[in-house]
C-alpha cells in the first residue's frame, strides 16, 4: 500500500492480545513505512516482545489487523542458537531455510562475518563465543536472506559500546538501502536521535506515537493536584494544564506544575496525551 509518497510495509490496526485474562496488547494501531527505522519503547511488560512476535507471524490468534508486505527478518528476545554446531554450518542451516541458493548463501555469509567483525570464528562452536559475539551471529541469521522488514527484539542488549555502534552504523545502512528496521528497546538512551519514529507503549497500550523530534517538542505539562483528598497526577498538552490551572480550586490544591519535553519524560511519566 502506499500512502503520499511513501509505501507502507507494516500495517498494524487496533491489535488486540490476550494471554488468558491478560491483556498484553490493548488496541494499538501503527504504520511502518519503507526505509525507516522505527523504534517501539516502553517499561518491561508493556507489549513490545508480543507485539513484535504478532508481526512477525509467530503469533496467529489475535484481533485486529497486521498486514506486512515483504519477507521478514526476525531477531528474538530469547536468543537461542545451536551452541554445539559450528558458526558456519548455524548461517549455512537458517540460510537454507530461507531458500537461499548455495553460492549466495556462501557469499552472504562471508560478506555479514566480515561486516561484524566475527569473521575469525566462523569454524568455531557457537558455545565458544562471547555472549555479544554469539549475538552477532543471532543477528547475521536475521539479515542473512536479505529480507525487506527486519524485525530486532532488544538488539542492543548485552553488546558493549563499540558493538552497538558498530550495528547502529549497519541498521542505518539497511535503512537507506530501503529496508524497514522495527526495533524495540526499554533503554531510551539507545535509540533518541536513532529511530526517525517511536512507538511508546504502556501497559499495552499507545502513550505516543510519532516522530521523535516532534514527540519531543511537543510541549507538555505534568501536574499534580489534590482533589476530594486523592493526590491527581497528569501528563497534559501545555494548553490543556494551563486552562486547568485557571480553576481557583484546582490552582489551591496545587501540588506541583513542571514544563516537561524530552522524551525521558515522557518515557518515565507514561501519561497520555
Ligand atoms: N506467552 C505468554 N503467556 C502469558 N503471558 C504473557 C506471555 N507473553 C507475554 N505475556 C504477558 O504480556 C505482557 C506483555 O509482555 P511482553 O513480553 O510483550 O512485554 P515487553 O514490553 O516485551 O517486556 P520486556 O521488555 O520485559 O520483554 C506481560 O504482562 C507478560 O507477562
Amino acid at each position: 500500500m502506499i500512502v503520499g509518497e511513501k509505501m507502507i510495509k507494516v500495517n498494524v490496526k487496533n491489535l488486540i492480545k490476550h494471554f488468558g485474562d491478560k491483556k498484553a496488547v490493548d488496541g494499538i494501531s501503527f504504520e511502518v513505512y519503507e526505509g525507516e527505522i522505527f523504534g517501539l519503547l516502553g517499561h518491561n511488560g508493556a507489549g513490545k516482545t508480543t507485539t513484535l512476535r504478532t508481526i512477525a507471524g509467530i503469533i496467529n490468534d489475535y484481533d485486529g489487523k497486521v498486514e506486512v508486505n515483504g519477507r521478514i527478518g526476525y531477531l528474538p528476545e530469547e536468543r537461542g542458537l545451536y551452541k554445539d554446531e559450528k558458526v558456519k554450518d548455524v548461517l549455512a542451516f537458517f540460510g537454507g531455510l530461507a531458500g537461499m541458493r548455495k553460492e549466495e548463501l556462501k557469499n552472504q555469509i562471508e560478506y555479514w562475518l566480515k561486516k561484524l567483525n566475527v569473521y575469525k570464528y566462523k569454524n568455531q562452536k557457537i558455545k565458544t563465543l562471547s555472549k555479544g559475539n554469539q549475538q552477532k551471529i543471532q543477528f547475521i541469521v536475521s539479515v542473512l536472506h536479505n529480507p525487506d522488514i527486519v524485525i530486532l527484539d532488544e538488539p542492543f542488549s548485552g553488546l558493549d559500546v563499540f558493538n552497538i555502534n558498530l550495528l547502529k552504523k549497519i541498521l542505518f545502512e539497511l535503512k537507506d538501502d530501503g529496508k524497514s528496521i522495527i526495533l524495540s528497546t526499554h533503554q531510551l538512551e539507545k535509540i533518541e536521535k536513532f529511530c526517525y519514529r517511536v512507538l511508546i507503549l504502556k501497559e499495552g497500550k499507545v502513550v505516543h506515537y510519532g516522530r521523535i523530534d516532534e514527540i519531543c517538542h511537543k510541549k507538555v505539562a505534568y501536574i499534580e493536584y489534590v482533589k476530594d483528598g486523592k493526590l491527581i497526577k497528569q501528563n497534559l498538552p501545555y494548553k490543556e494544564a494551563i486552562s486547568l490551572i485557571k480553576n481557583e480550586e484546582i490552582l489551591k490544591n496545587l501540588v506541583k506544575f513542571e514544563v516537561r519535553n524530552s522524551l525521558e519524560d515522557l518515557f518515565l511519566e507514561g501519561g497520555s496525551i
